[in-house]
């Protein structure tokens, strides 16, 4: 480590009274963000909005619209959480919205938080543990992503039936740290991450919409740059589909704390695999996927409304 990150991290550690051995980043969130901090944030929102919402629904970037379908909406924008992070990206809106969605209670979560924005993994993933303090049974997470596979095209919906991570996988996972067991266990099994029954239930509303749907494996990758030509070849010799900057860690908390899991990505542009292929622009990103997000909002409307006649699969 080099003298500047060793003096922040020491100061870092003295004024949060931290031990020497939490010198990684999730170590020293997860210390300082403890089960009784993250209680204390979900009871401060409780006493402002009075509502218990099951569902959790995380928007990704240009999909923000779907928190204005909620009815009897109450809005708490992230400033007014203490210690709550910020949003700082293009297509991200920084509230959390509660209120019924096709007769469900749900609390939305208008902007999400990146790692290549400077957050740890850990603190990305916080909201998730907040809405399992809050008495969330099932998280939906949905994200904009560049197609991998070229059977893929721009606009597609694609229901994620796995995830590869490659910050994950290289020790970069929003769990290390103590463990409280409040959460949820020190070690988890992840190999069915994305529910299947809670799939299957997407799939019936695909037909019955007539919205067709892709299912596939999602990438991510740290980001902010794109991917080289090079990174993208290997990542769909990998077997991802698609590939974005969040959502895997997010699905690993929420399978950590008990929450059961849907995602969703929309197909926002194509990665490139050729050296002339266009260049990704996350405006342009945000625009297609905003265009793009009726599709999404239907599904999920009408995935609530048969979540709410199978609550059993929220046990
Ligand atoms: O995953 P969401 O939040 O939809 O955002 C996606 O869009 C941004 C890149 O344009 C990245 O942040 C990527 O992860
Ligand atoms: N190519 C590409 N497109 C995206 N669209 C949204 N996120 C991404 C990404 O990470 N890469």
């Amino acid at each position: 480590m080099d003298e500047t990150a060793e003096k922040v991290s020491q100061s870092f550690m003295k004024e949060f009274n931290l031990p020497r051995e939490f010198i990684n980043h999730e170590a020293i969130t997860n210390a300082y963000y403890t089960y009784e901090k993250c209680e204390s944030m979900a009871n401060m929102i409780k006493n402002r909005v009075n509502f218990e919402p099951k569902v959790a629904i995380v928007c990704g970037s240009g999909l923000g619209d779907i928190g204005n379908l909620l009815e009897n909406a109450v809005f708490i924008a992230y400033s007014e959480i203490p210690e709550f992070p910020r949003t700082t990206v293009l297509g991200h809106k920084g509230n959390l919205i509660f209120g019924n969605l096709s007769g469900m209670p749900v609390v939305c979560m208008q902007g999400r938080f990146h790692p290549f924005e400077g957050y740890s993994m850990a603190l990305c993933t916080l909201p998730i543990k907040i809405f399992k303090l809050l008495g969330c049974k099932v998280v939906v997470l949905t994200n904009a992503a560049g197609g991998l596979n070229r059977s893929l095209n721009v606009g597609d919906i694609m229901l994620i039936k796995d995830h590869m991570s490659l910050p994950l996988l290289s020790l970069k996972n929003p769990l290390i740290g103590v463990n409280d067991d409040r959460f949820g266990p020190r070690f988890v099994p992840i190999n069915k991450l994305y529910s299947k029954n809670l799939r299957d239930l997407f799939k019936e509303c695909s037909k019955e919409l007539n919205i067709p749907i892709n299912e596939g494996v999602y990438g991510t990758i740290g980001g902010p740059s794109y991917e080289t030509v090079a990174d993208s070849k290997f990542c769909l010799a990998s077997g991802m589909d698609c590939v974005g900057m969040s959502t895997s860690h997010e699905a690993i908390v929420a399978a950590y704390c008990g929450l059961k899991v849907l995602a969703c990505s929309i197909i926002t542009d194509m990665a490139p695999i050729d050296y002339d292929d266009h260049d990704p622009d996350h405006s342009e990103i945000v625009k297609i996927a905003a265009a793009k997000a009726k599709h999404l909002e239907r599904l999920i409307c009408s995935f609530l409304k048969k979540l709410k006649d199978n609550l059993n699969l929220l046990d």
